[in-house]
């Protein structure tokens, strides 16, 4: 069964369609990768799965349960954690009170918040970062300490918005470590990346937009051959 089933979502801002009739599904355990050009509706479809901007018709589902029209922190409950595309980093915050931010969605109890926290940045490598401030932190440190927070809601599924965005490939190779650890817990992941490099080795499928509209749906390697992809997206390269 899926654990996300997106059934033919359509998302209207006035005259605009950011997404027509977009449908779509991930397995538990999956690594799905969400492509296309800018403005193609990748954002905006990561609003309407977490809450944020619910679809003006469609439907989605999370397991069993129909989340659109949720709240952000009914999503956040159900099971979907989700990183923002300008990272949203409390920078004069440690590391550590960024992370508890996101717990505190899910527990008020700070004790076991701290405690989770401090797990969290542990998994994502950034531990030693626990007492400093977030300001302090790379572009890339910042990117795994959104992911953190994220985390903190224990997510069946994850969100993340460009965490690769602008890093060197060194740091590319962090992040995918990060997703495959994350992966490897349980936890699918949506992931919406221009870096390609990043996520087509790891992804199980790939979903292609255009226009608000899917154009491709399947293995990393057929899409990345397919023409209608080619000629919307890796064609703009
Ligand atoms: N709140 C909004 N109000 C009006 N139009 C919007 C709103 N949010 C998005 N749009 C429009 O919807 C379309 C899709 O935007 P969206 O940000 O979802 O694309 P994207 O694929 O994430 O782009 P990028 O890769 O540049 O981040 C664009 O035309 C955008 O201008």
């Amino acid at each position: 069964m899926s654990l996300l089933r997106v059934e033919n979502v359509t998302k209207r801002f006035g005259g605009i369609t950011a997404n027509q009739d977009v449908s779509f599904s991930l397995g538990a355990g999956q690594i799905v990768g969400l492509i296309g050009p800018n403005g193609a509706g990748k954002t905006t479809m990561f609003n309407c799965i977490a809450g944020y901007a619910p679809p003006t018709s469609g439907d989605i589902w999370l397991n069993d349960k129909k989340i659109s029209g949720y709240s952000p922190e009914q999503c956040a409950h159900a099971g979907i954690g989700r990183t923002f595309q300008v990272a949203r980093t409390f920078t004069s915050m440690t590391a550590l009170e960024n992370v508890m931010v996101g717990a505190f969605l899910i527990n008020r109890n700070v004790a076991k918040a701290r405690h989770s926290a401090a797990e969290l940045l542990d998994f994502v490598n950034l531990g030693q970062f626990k007492d400093k401030p977030a300001g302090s932190m790379t572009i890339s440190e910042q990117r795994r300490l959104a992911v953190a927070r994220a985390l903190a809601v224990k997510p069946k599924l994850l969100l993340m918005d460009e965490v690769m965005a602008g890093l060197n490939p060194t740091e590319v190779k962090e992040t995918v470590e990060v997703v495959l650890k994350i992966r490897d817990q349980g936890i699918s992941c949506l992931i919406v990346e221009h870096v390609l490099e990043g996520i087509m080795p790891i992804a199980d499928a790939i979903v292609v937009l255009d226009y608000g509209k899917k154009i491709a749906d399947g293995k990393p390697a057929e899409v990345s051959n397919d023409p209608k992809v080619i000629a919307a997206y890796l064609g703009d390269e």
